[in-house]
């Protein structure tokens, strides 16, 4: 290990840049069953794993601050855990356990939500993704939330549910609503009212990120808050009815729809009514944030009526922007994290992604924070605005070109990027794309590492979690992917719980270094090994570096 502040300088003056380059949703499956990377023809990373020192690390559940080893991983607390070089407690954590010591009730934000709505309308609207996959949002929340407004002596809930299917199986949105009516209805007693009032698909409305296509969000303001759209009788009903008109079409992808009663939307959102925003992850929750709370100077669509609400998130997303202003549940207080360390240090710094993922390798990466340390300098590649299967290599070769750019240039010591292929593909749970998607990022990996060995320096490839790794259910018994009625294999959107690689690439003549594997390693390990390889401490805080000196 590189213990003396000798060997660090010594490091210093022997490696030029280096790079750590993300490969989002590239797991290490266990037997290749189902991975649409064991079927990628991939010779770069072949290569990679098979000349060059690499580990394993954990990129899921408590590993990255995640209330159990039951929890995958996902982009908010990997990229967190890689950036900070320290594991905190995420938002689901946070936010279950605030609920479960009643610290939740107490807090000004819930008391001021529950003042309002009882001085104004009575009624309080939860808005957010209703599951339990734990990555933005988790429905116990909700329900949490729901009964104590009634013990509050709330009159009136609505609840505007964005459908998953892309933390959880792909059509599974039946399994959450059914029994969440059920619940709201049994509850409707005693001058009590509670229903769902609109949804639609997450990747329909309301839940776009990094400014990629706002139209999502300007149709989920005409859903949730003007009442907009094709009318149902129940969200269940909605649900079974938009899936017989758009055969074939998976949750996240329903159009979106108003619950309604001779005509009338049941749940508008008016004048005196509260809104509680009850995802607790922040880039997917920021833009319909921004339209809630922005005034007239608001210019990302028409935004019709403003009704005048109190408006609370569940966490604040942005510490940065202070969104949103009032928040039930304090987010992690991430400090200390590798782009202001190294920013300390002096160290000119790179980020570059394609707007899917812009956000990863800096707001992510810096905490959770949208403002830039000084010397860092930040590229997004515009992102592709179609459904990712039909363009399955995305941007990568575009973040390669800016990279390579980047590094011929000779102006930063450490440059980051995020390849979205493996993650974005994974996510359609369409296996051929998926294999291409692994395809692009390793004829961009291959093109990116020549010019790592031009400029001397040394490249760690790393992951924040899996997904094309397992493009199918597999079954719990045998480890084969699971199968449907017609004998096809059950595909699967959500990310995976495997752990990812962290390999170290260089050529530099005469330098031998490698990885120790550790049973603990995992993506916090990373910016300790990185601030090694740059030849400088690790921050204190930060999880140790896996980086050993070759004799
Ligand atoms: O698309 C997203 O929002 C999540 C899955 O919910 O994926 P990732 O964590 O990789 O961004
Ligand atoms: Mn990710
Ligand atoms: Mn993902």
């Amino acid at each position: 290990m590189l213990q003396t502040l000798q060997a660090l300088s010594e490091t210093r003056a022997a490696i030029g840049p280096v790079v750590l380059i993300v490969m989002d949703g590239y797991g290490l499956s266990k037997t290749g069953a189902g991975s649409a990377i064991a079927a990628a023809n991939k010779p770069t990373l072949d290569r990679l794993f098979a000349e060059y020192p690499h580990v394993q690390l954990r990129a899921h559940g408590r590993a990255v601050g995640m209330p159990s080893d039951d929890d995958m991983g996902n982009s908010e607390v990997g990229h967190n855990a890689l950036g900070a070089g320290q594991v905190y407690a995420q938002g689901a954590a946070l936010v279950a356990n605030s609920i479960a010591s009643g610290e939740l009730w107490q807090g000004q934000a819930w008391q001021e939500i529950v003042a309002f709505a009882k001085a104004g309308t009575g009624r309080i609207h939860f808005m957010g993704l209703l599951s339990d996959g734990n990555v933005h949002s988790h429905i116990d929340h909700l329900k949490a939330m729901v009964l104590r407004a009634k013990q509050e002596g709330i009159r009136s809930v609505r609840v505007h549910a964005l459908i998953d299917g892309r933390d959880v199986p792909e059509t599974s949105a039946l399994d959450y609503v059914l029994p969440f009516e059920a619940l709201l209805a049994e509850l409707s007693t005693d001058g009590f009212d509670a229903r769902i009032a609109s949804g639609g698909g997450r990747q329909t409305i309301t839940m776009d990120r990094y400014d990629a296509n706002w139209p999502m969000v300007e149709r989920g303001w005409k859903t949730h808050v003007l009442g907009q759209g094709q009318q149902f009788a129940s969200a269940a009903a909605a649900i079974e009815g938009l899936r017989a008109q758009h055969p074939g079409v998976i949750d996240q992808d329903l159009p979106e729809f108003v619950i309604a009663e001779n005509g009338r939307p049941v749940g508008t959102i008016e004048d005196g009514d509260a809104v509680v925003l009850f995802n607790f992850r922040g880039d997917r929750a920021l833009e319909i944030t921004r339209a809630f709370e922005e005034g007239a100077g608001f210019d990302k669509f028409e935004r019709r009526r403003c009704p005048k609400v109190a408006f609370a998130g569940m966490l604040q997303y942005d510490g940065d922007l202070k969104l949103p202003a009032r928040f039930l549940v304090a987010p992690p207080a991430i400090k200390n994290t590798s782009g202001e360390w190294f920013s300390k240090m002096g160290i000119s710094q790179f980020a570059c992604s394609e707007t899917q993922k812009f956000g990863h390798v800096t707001y992510f990466w810096n905490g959770n924070r949208s403002g830039k340390f000084e010397g860092e300098t930040y590229l997004e590649v515009p992102s592709d605005v179609v459904p990712f299967e039909q363009r399955p290599w995305m941007k990568a070769a575009e973040i390669a070109d800016a990279m390579i750019e980047a590094l011929q240039s000779g102006r930063h010591k450490l440059l980051r990027c995020n390849f979205a292929n493996g993650d974005m593909v994974g996510h359609t749970g369409n296996f051929r794309a998926a294999t291409m998607a692994v395809e692009a990022v390793d004829l961009a990996l291959g093109r990116l590492l020549k010019a790592v060995d031009a400029a001397g320096g040394v490249a760690l490839i790393t992951a924040d979690h899996g997904n094309a790794d397992e493009m199918f259910e597999l079954d719990k018994k045998t480890g084969q992917p699971a199968l449907n009625k017609d004998g096809s294999p059950k595909a699967k959107t959500a990310h995976t719980l495997n752990p990812v690689p962290l390999i170290l690439y260089q050529n530099i003549p005469g330098l031998k270094l490698g990885l120790k594997q550790t049973p603990e390693a995992g993506l916090s390990n990373v910016a300790a090994t990185t601030a090694h390889l740059l030849g400088y401490e690790k921050h204190p805080d930060w999880d140790e570096s896996l980086l050993t000196l070759k004799g």
